[in-house]
């Protein structure tokens, strides 16, 4: 399915009226069970890229080559649309726009622009934000770097576990302003903030992260929140299910006695199998068993 397709997905979520949880994805096999599964969307967020590609935490150490990379392989290996979280753009403005040309030709179907000060500074333990004029140069840099129109650009902020409120919806007006897609928030701790946010704004709403009282989809969907996302328990049951196994290996544990694994149908599934072989025979003059 060509780029575009996948990007009027995205759209028509944006645009619907419905709340959804993205499948939270960060290689070729993960974005392939979330699409079996019947997920709409795919989330590949910063902190699972970097686990994935450097086991290291989401402290800014990935590069945008390594970002786009891991984009590309999942873009190949599936149709699912995919939400990337691009951080602050890797760099200032001018970088944003080089970052949303390569996820565009890396296939995202949408991703977000944060006003946080990343790398942190020197000396500083807490998130910084950048100025709001400084954000707002990057939501325009970004929506000067598409090519492809129905590329979807996200402003995000997490302010309002910074700077506040006020100063969260004085950010996501003046980011509605460049023209983005939605808006993206994260650290919104209750009912009231949202509803306040929602008042003051316009823009469809994606919700990273929300407290046990605001899991109701249709709660969510009534504030204008279109996607909400739930953390990244699969990277976590992977990183568990590696532990177990190669712990039960060390300990002497058979091959054939170790629990948990995926079945023969599930990896066949997952691996695509059986358009290998339908390729392998129309190809390589294979019989298909
Ligand atoms: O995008 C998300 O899912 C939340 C986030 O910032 C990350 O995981 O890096
Ligand atoms: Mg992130």
């Amino acid at each position: 399915m060509a780029f575009r397709q996948r990007r009027e997905r995205l759209r028509s979520i944006l645009a619907g009226s419905a709340c959804i949880r993205p499948g939270s994805v960060y290689d070729a096999t993960s974005i392939r069970i979330a699409e079996d599964l019947g997920f709409e969307l795919g989330m590949f967020g910063g902190s699972v890229a970097s686990l994935a590609v450097l086991g290291d935490p989401d402290i800014a150490l990935i590069t945008l080559t390594e970002l786009a990379e891991q984009m590309r392989r999942m873009s190949r290996a599936s149709t699912l649309p995919v939400l990337v979280d691009a951080d602050h753009g890797y760099g200032n403005a001018l970088n944003v726009r080089r970052t949303v040309q390569e996820l565009e030709a890396a296939g995202a179907a949408g991703l977000t622009i944060e006003d946080t000060l990343l790398p942190p500074a020197f000396g500083q333990a807490g998130t910084q934000l950048i100025p709001l004029e400084e954000g707002v140069g990057k939501m325009k840099a970004a929506l000067d770097g598409r090519s492809d129109p129905s590329l979807i650009i996200m402003g995000r902020t997490g302010a309002v576990s910074v700077t506040g409120l006020d100063d969260t919806i004085e950010r996501a007006r003046a980011y509605e302003a460049t023209g983005v897609d939605a808006l993206f928030f994260t650290g919104i701790k209750s009912r009231g903030e949202l509803e306040t946010i929602s008042a003051a704004t316009r823009l469809p709403i994606v919700l990273g992260g929300a407290p046990e009282d605001m899991t109701a989809l249709d709660y969510l969907a009534g504030q204008r929140v279109r996607i909400a996302l739930q953390g990244h328990a699969p990277f976590a049951a992977a990183t568990q299910a590696v532990y177990q196994t190669l712990k039960a290996l060390r300990e002497g544990t058979s091959p054939k006695n170790l629990n948990g694994l995926a079945s023969a149908e599930l990896t066949s599934r997952a691996m695509r199998d059986a358009e290998v072989k339908a390729r392998a025979g129309a190809f390589l003059g294979l019989k298909n068993k």
